[in-house]
């Protein structure tokens, strides 16, 4: 990856036009006229466009639950050669059944840099999940490293959405709905199937993805907290249609239960003029995440940070959460302020953003990762006891660091590759070593 290219993808990433709102009807043509006005399907879209239907939800699901968007393009999607199996790489999906469930804790230090050329899509690396691609069920955890923009290829993903969580570097997302750019801090959303192509903004990127198998991602309900607060809908962008007119061999992979999967055409796929409709990709800044929390006292569970919900089948179980623990005050008396020490049903991975988190003194790093799966016992490791248990308790501001979590109803079950991993940390559990007894009768 040359310096010309960062230029190149900053420049064009400096001046994105967004439409804002959550789960919206969006509408955008990149040439006036593209987009059919009062009908989704005329008899001959304008300007000789293919009118093509997307749809990320059955065609019968309640309106509240209903996803598609009507796109105009070059050239149909149907118009493409066969796919064939390409290597998967250490790129996995659900079923993940080459492990056994592990109860330990266990906790990674960032992946190692990737070899020259690596692009988004071969430094995707599967840390593990659940569920099953194929049952439309569950999620997988991924990390990505790479330092070259995706050159003539394109990837979708059939299996599921990819919330992808950058951690270092920029990103410039070019999907068929538009362009999207995602800095660290941010995070980025492409839905089912939506095709996108990765650049980089800097020479090194780094990040995680949480794939999401089961229902789109949704703003959690407010109830007593009100109408505002969270993550406000508005806050998050929609890209404008932006085309390609590529003819040319472009490589199109896809992730098709689990394996992917490519095709050779002979012109981008991005080739989308206008669209309209809510199966939209989109950006959101966890800065401008609306924090609540405690007034008065004790520790709220951090389901109060909750960004974004997969709903599953059971009210109130998410398939899987998005949580971020964003800059905060703690004011709360009396109370041992940290995260409480716990034992949870549900399963939670941890990533940090930059900085430090408030239950980790020290080898939780920007770009690691910890896992606490369902029903191990974790917390404040002990230095963050000690520290908490006998600090002053005046206002505090917690501003030193962006941690987040994917917390899921399933257990995750690692890939081998993650099991084995060289910067996999050994002695985890040493941190909550020395945790000594104080109890008197
Ligand atoms: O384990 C963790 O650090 C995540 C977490 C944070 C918190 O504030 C309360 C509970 C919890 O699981
Ligand atoms: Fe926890």
């Amino acid at each position: 990856m040359t310096g010309m290219d960062h230029e190149q993808a900053r420049k064009t990433a400096e001046s994105l036009a967004y439409a804002s709102g959550f789960g919206n009807e969006h509408s955008s043509e990149a040439v006036p006229g593209a987009l059919p006005q009062g009908r989704n399907s005329p008899q001959r879209a304008p300007l000789g466009l293919y009118a093509e239907q997307l749809s990320g939800s059955a065609f019968t699901e309640p309106r509240h639950n209903n996803r598609r968007s009507w796109l105009y393009r070059i050239r149909p999607s149907a118009a493409h050669p066969p796919f064939t199996r390409i290597d998967n790489g250490a790129l996995r999906g659900a079923p993940f059944t080459e492990t056994v469930h592990d109860p330990n804790r266990l906790r990674w230090n960032p992946l190692p840099e990737p070899p020259e050329g690596t692009d988004f899509l071969a430094g995707l690396w599967t840390l593990g999940g659940n569920g099953d691609a194929a049952q439309r069920t569950g999620m997988a955890v991924h990390l990505y490293a790479a330092n070259s923009s995706m050159r003539d290829r394109v990837f979708g993903d059939s299996d599921g959405e990819l919330l992808i969580v950058p951690q270092a570097g920029g990103l410039l997302l070019r999907t068929e709905l538009g362009l999207l750019r995602a800095e660290p801090g941010q995070v980025a959303l492409i839905p089912r199937g939506v095709r996108f192509r990765v650049e980089l903004l800097d020479p090194l990127v780094r990040g995680y993805v949480c794939e999401n198998y089961g229902q789109p991602f949704v703003l959690p309900d407010l109830g007593p907290i009100g109408a505002n607060g969270l993550a406000n809908p508005r806050d998050f962008l929609a890209p404008v249609a932006a085309y390609e007119e590529t003819e040319g061999p472009v490589e199109v992979v896809n992730k098709y239960c689990g394996n992917l999967w490519s095709a050779t055409y002979d012109h981008s796929p991005l080739d989308v003029v206008a669209w309209h409709g809510n199966h939209v990709p989109y950006v959101y800044d966890l800065r401008r995440f609306n924090v609540l929390g405690t007034i008065s006292y004790d520790h709220p569970d951090p389901s109060i940070f909750t960004v974004l919900t997969s709903p599953s089948d059971t009210p109130g179980l998410a398939g899987v959460d998005f949580v971020v623990f964003a800059p905060r005050w703690l004011v709360g008396e009396d109370t041992f302020r940290p995260p409480y020490f716990h034992r949870n049903v549900m399963s939670e991975y941890m990533g940090l953003i930059e900085g430090a988190y408030d239950a980790k003194a020290e080898g939780f790093v920007p770009g690691g990762g910890s896992l606490h799966n369902m029903m191990s016992a974790h917390g404040p490791d002990r230095e963050t006891f000690d520290k908490a248990s006998a600090a002053e308790l005046k206002p505090q501001k917690v501003d030193d660091g962006l941690a987040f979590m994917f917390e899921t109803r399933w257990p995750i079950a690692l890939t081998p590759h993650a099991a084995r991993a060289e910067h996999l940390q050994r002695g985890y559990d040493g941190v909550w070593q020395g945790l000594e007894r104080h109890f008197a009768s």
